[in-house]
C-alpha cells in the first residue's frame, strides 16, 4: 500500500494509522461551530438565506479588529457565517479580489483547550496564523490554521 511518500508494508501503514489516532489527553476536537462564506453583497446573501431559504439570521455585526462584518445564519446543527469586508485591511477583501463571486472561506471547529491544540498542530508543522488566540465573533478565543497546511482549507479553531 503506498501512502504518499513511497511504498510501505501494510503493517507500517496500519501502525501509522493507529499512531495517528492516539487520542490526546489534553484536548479534543468538538462540534462544527460554523462554515464561513465570503460575499461581495452581504444584503443579497442574507436575503437568500432569510427570504428564499427561510432561515433565521442575525443582525450584521462589525468586527473591526478582524476586518469583517458578519451575519450568522442559524441552522439546526451549526451556523453559516456570512463575511463582508470591513475597513482597509480586510482578509475578506483579499479573498474577494481573487474570488469575485465570493465563496467558501473557512470552517470553524470547536476545541476544549485551544492552547493545547495549538501546541499539537505546531508540533505537526501546521502554522497558526497568530502567535496567541484572539477573541472571535462569539467572544471566545479563536486561532486560524494556514490553509496550505490544511489541504487547502482555512481552519478556525474556537475554544468552546
Ligand atoms: C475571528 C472573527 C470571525 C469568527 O468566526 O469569529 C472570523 O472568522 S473572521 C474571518 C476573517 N479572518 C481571517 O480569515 C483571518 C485568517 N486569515 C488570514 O490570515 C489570511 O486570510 C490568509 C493567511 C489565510 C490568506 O492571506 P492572503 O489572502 O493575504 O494570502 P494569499 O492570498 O497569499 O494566500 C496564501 C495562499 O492561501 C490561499 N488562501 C487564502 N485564503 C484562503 C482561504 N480562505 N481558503 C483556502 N485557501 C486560501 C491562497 O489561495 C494562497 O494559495 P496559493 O496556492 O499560494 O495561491
Ligand atoms: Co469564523
Amino acid at each position: 500500500m503506498s501512502l504518499g511518500g513511497g511504498t510501505r508494508t501494510l503493517s507500517q501503514s496500519a501502525w501509522m494509522c493507529q499512531a495517528s489516532q492516539v487520542p490526546s489527553t489534553l484536548w479534543k476536537l468538538g462540534r462544527l461551530n460554523h462554515v464561513a462564506i465570503a460575499t461581495p453583497n452581504l444584503e443579497a446573501s442574507t436575503a437568500l438565506y432569510r427570504d428564499v431559504l427561510g432561515a433565521q439570521v442575525s443582525q450584521p455585526e462589525d468586527l473591526p479588529e478582524h476586518g469583517v462584518t458578519t451575519v450568522f445564519v442559524i441552522l439546526d446543527n451549526t451556523k453559516l457565517e456570512l463575511l463582508y469586508p470591513l475597513g482597509n485591511n480586510s482578509p475578506i477583501q483579499n479573498f474577494l479580489d481573487k474570488n469575485k463571486s465570493g465563496g467558501l472561506h473557512h470552517v470553524c471547529i470547536e476545541v476544549d483547550n485551544i492552547q493545547a491544540a495549538m501546541e499539537e498542530v505546531k508540533a505537526h508543522k501546521v502554522r497558526c496564523l497568530s502567535k496567541e488566540p484572539r477573541i472571535g465573533a462569539h467572544g471566545k478565543p479563536v486561532v486560524f490554521l494556514h490553509p496550505k497546511d490544511c489541504a487547502g482549507v482555512l481552519v478556525e479553531l474556537e475554544e468552546a
